[in-house]
């Protein structure tokens, strides 16, 4: 056993449902216009209020017609055009056809349209080359959404395909959740901005800046209250504001035992806040809590550890708290492509790169060193290899649980 796989780790589910247990909507319901849905949580179900394809439709350039009984060859007078758009209704003339093109409305009588490739034209009379087949190439009335079907429910996170569905649907105004406040900051002496000058011993503060740009693509507004120094006061004036300001807290660093680690004590005074230690690595150390009007979550110092548990934990509160019903990310069985070395004790969330083999099957590569503060391997991975608890070291060839980055990771 080795330092950080004492007994008594909490099991992440365990945590994830005590966040899940603690934490309640936040938001308020707001009508917004659709050209400002993309991401917005959804605070209605959608109902269509029409038909899609509203009218029967032809999917084909070529010629529409009453197909029933006719022979390979049938040669019918052609007796109008119809195009899309066109909003005067048409009734076909008995034993005729008409020339219509992709999306114009089929007419009353016709059952089915030839592509044009499959007729020729005589004169006035358009010759069917193939044997017909009734109902081909008609976009029926109803036959994608039917008026009064539920097509978007509740608690759904719009994406561009929602959008596009809302658009063809007519719909421009919904309602949505309103965006949950997040502040935002980094504790550490040792932290100094991107862009400046770094002194022996410090570092850039890349916390801030990772967990940002996971935020903005979220349905939350940013409250960026930069780099707190570790002096009592000064976290303590900062978690003041971000109480008053912000749905929720989210801070990196301060949340193990070091002497420096005041964050706990600070949190202690303005509200109820519990350290808890995860059997999952990285990410041991996490805190997470409420203050007089905020939620807390404090993810560890180390990068990759604040990443994993902002992606397991910190997700499930910002969801939770803003109306989202979000879905965990896909999970898959892959082959090891390499060795990865692990010791009992915790649940790693390993940086991995899946892909298809050559044969077909579905492997992951370690993308390197997988140290809590190396944020190279993340960088280049596309999924999390999820290596259970009790499980040791993997041979190559060994199955795998793989858990594909999802929202808002990509
Ligand atoms: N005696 C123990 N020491 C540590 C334990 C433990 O259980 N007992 N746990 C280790 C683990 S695991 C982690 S993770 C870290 C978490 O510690 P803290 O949350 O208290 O974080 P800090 O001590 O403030 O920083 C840890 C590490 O991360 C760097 N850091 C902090 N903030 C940022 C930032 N915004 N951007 C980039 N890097 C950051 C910091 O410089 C430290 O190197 O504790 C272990 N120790
Ligand atoms: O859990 Mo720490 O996050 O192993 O480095």
């Amino acid at each position: 056993m080795d330092c950080c796989n004492q007994p008594g780790l909490m099991p992440l589910e365990q945590a994830q449902a005590a966040l899940l247990s603690q934490v309640s909507c936040q938001t308020r319901v707001e009508t917004i216009t659709l050209g400002s849905a993309l991401n917005r949580i959804l605070a209605e179900d959608i109902v269509s209020p029409l038909n899609i394809p509203p009218f029967n439709n032809s999917a084909m350039d070529g010629y529409a017609l009453c197909a029933e009984q006719l022979p390979k060859n049938a040669t019918l007078p052609l007796a109008a055009k119809v195009l899309a758009g066109d909003t005067q209704e048409y009734s076909l003339a008995d034993g005729h056809c008409v020339r219509i093109m992709t999306g114009a409305p089929l007419p009353q009588g016709c059952d089915t349209v030839e592509m044009q490739e499959n007729t020729q034209q005589l004169g006035n009379s358009i010759v069917f080359t193939q044997a017909l087949s009734q109902g081909k190439n008609v976009r029926r009335k109803g036959e994608d959404v039917k008026q009064g079907d539920t097509v978007i429910s509740v608690g759904t996170k719009l994406n561009a395909s929602h959008i596009g569905l809302l658009a063809t649907l007519g719909i421009n105004q919904l309602k949505v959740q309103s965006q949950l406040k997040v502040a935002l900051l980094s504790s550490g002496d040792e932290l100094v901005a991107p862009g400046q000058p770094l002194k022996h011993g410090q570092i850039y503060d890349s916390n801030r800046f990772a967990i940002r740009a996971l935020l903005e693509k979220l349905p939350v507004e940013i409250i960026d209250l930069g780099v707190i120094p570790d002096r009592q006061a000064r976290l303590k004036k900062a978690f003041l504001e971000a109480n008053q300001s912000a749905d929720v807290i989210i801070s990196s660093g301060g949340v193990s035992v070091g002497e420096a680690d005041y964050t706990k004590l600070v949190l202690d005074e303005l509200g109820q806040i519990n350290l808890w230690k995860l059997a999952i690595k990285p990410g041991k150390p996490f805190a997470f809590g409420q203050l007089s009007q905020a939620y807390f979550v404090g993810l560890p110092g180390n990068p990759v550890s604040a990443f994993v548990t902002f992606y397991k934990l910190a997700m499930l509160v910002i969801a939770k708290a803003s109306g989202w019903n979000y879905q965990a990310p896909l999970k898959l069985p892959a082959y090891a492509a390499n060795k990865l070395r692990k010791s009992p004790g915790r649940t790693d969330f390993q940086r991995g790169y899946a892909e298809l083999n050559s044969q077909g099957q579905l492997q992951v590569s370690s993308t390197g060193k997988q140290g809590s503060a190396i944020f190279t391997s993340l960088s280049q991975a596309n999924c999390f290899i999820v290596l259970e608890q009790d499980r040791a070291s993997v041979e190559a060839g060994e199955q795998v649980t793989i858990e594909m980055f999802a929202e808002p990771v990509v």
